[in-house]
C-alpha cells in the first residue's frame, strides 16, 4: 500500500490481528520493509506489524534532498495517524534508529516501547567525509558501486558465503535505493546529534547492537543506554550491522520478551 503523507508517497505493510498492539519497524540507510522479514512471523499472531519504506527508500518517494531527521519522523507520525494509530511500540535500524530517537524525544505521547538497533545519538563530525564520499560515489557511479562494500559493513564474511540468497536480496535492496533517497538520509545522518536530548526520554527503551558493528559500535549503544534512564542493553553474539538478520534468533527472542 501507498499513502501520500506530508509532500510524499509511504509505502507501507500492516499484518497482523485487529485490535492487537502496533509494532512500526524503521529500517536502516539503503534498505527496505523487507529488511524486517525475519521479525514479522514471531510477531504477527500477537501484534499489529507496521513495516513502511522511509522516505527516499523502497517504493516510497525519493524528491530530490537534503532530508532532515524531523523530516523523516514526521512522516512516520503522518503514517501513524493516516492509519488511525495512537500508540506503537517503535522498532528501528540504524536510521531507523535515529528516527525512534527523534519521535521519543518528539513524540513521547506516541510511543509506548522503544527498540534502538545499531544505531547512535549523533554522528560525529569526524565522519563527514566519509558520508560526503558516499554522498560522490552514489551521485557520479550509482547504487552499484555502494553495494560490495555495505554488504561486508553489515555482514560477517561466513554470513555472505553460507547464506547467497539473504545477501542477494539484501544486495537488491541497496542497489534498487533511488540515489536522490540514499543521498538525502546521507545528509540527515551526517547531521543529526541529538546527545544534548537524549536524556529527555521516559519511553521504556531496549538498545540492541551486534557484537561486531563498526559503524554504529557498542560503544554507542552503551552511550544510549547511559543516557535514557532505565533502558536496557542486549549484544547480539557475533552480528555486525543488520543484526536483526544475521542475528535474528537472538533478536527475536529478545524483542519479544521486551514487548511482551
Ligand atoms: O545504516 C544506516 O542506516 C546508517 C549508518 C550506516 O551507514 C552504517 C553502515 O552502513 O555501515
Amino acid at each position: 500500500m501507498r499513502v501520500r503523507v506530508n509532500d510524499v508517497l509511504i509505502r507501507y505493510e500492516m499484518q497482523g490481528p485487529p485490535g492487537a498492539p502496533v509494532v512500526t519497524f524503521s529500517h536502516s540507510l539503503a534498505a527496505a520493509l523487507e529488511s524486517w522479514d525475519l521479525q514479522l512471523p514471531p510477531l504477527r499472531d500477537a501484534y499489529r506489524v507496521l513495516r513502511m519504506d522511509t522516505r527516499g527508500h523502497g517504493g516510497s518517494s525519493a524528491p530530490p534532498g537534503p532530508y532532515t531527521m524531523e523530516m523523516l519522523s514526521s512522516d512516520v507520525i503522518g503514517l501513524l495517524d493516516h492509519l488511525d494509530i495512537a500508540r506503537t511500540h517503535f522498532v528501528g535500524l540504524s536510521l531507523g534508529g535515529m528516527i525512534g530517537q527523534v519521535l521519543a524525544v518528539g513524540y513521547p505521547e506516541r510511543l509506548d516501547r522503544l527498540v534502538l538497533c545499531d544505531t547512535s545519538n549523533r554522528m560525529p563530525s569526524e565522519t563527514a567525509p566519509v558520508w560526503e564520499e558516499r554522498i560522490r560515489t552514489a551521485e557520479t557511479q550509482g547504487m552499484t558501486a555502494l553495494a560490495r562494500e555495505t554488504l561486508e559493513r553489515w555482514f560477517s564474511e561466513a554470513f555472505r558465503r553460507d547464506q547467497p540468497q539473504a545477501t542477494e536480496r539484501i544486495r537488491n535492496m541497496i542497489v534498487r535505493t533511488p540515489v536522490a533517497g540514499y543521498t538525502g538520509c546521507c545528509r540527515a545522518i551526517s547531521r543529526f546529534d541529538l546527545s544534548g536530548e537524549l536524556s529527555r526520554v521516559k519511553v521504556p527503551t531496549l538498545i540492541m547492537v551486534g557484537e561486531k558493528d563498526e559503524g554504529t559500535p557498542v560503544s554507542a549503544a552503551e552511550t544510549i543506554q547511559r543516557q535514557i534512564e532505565g533502558s536496557e542493553l542486549f549484544v547480539i553474539p557475533g552480528a555486525l550491522h543488520l543484526s536483526n538478520i544475521e542475528g535474528a534468533a537472538h533478536f527475536n527472542r529478545r524483542l519479544l520478551s521486551f514487548l511482551s
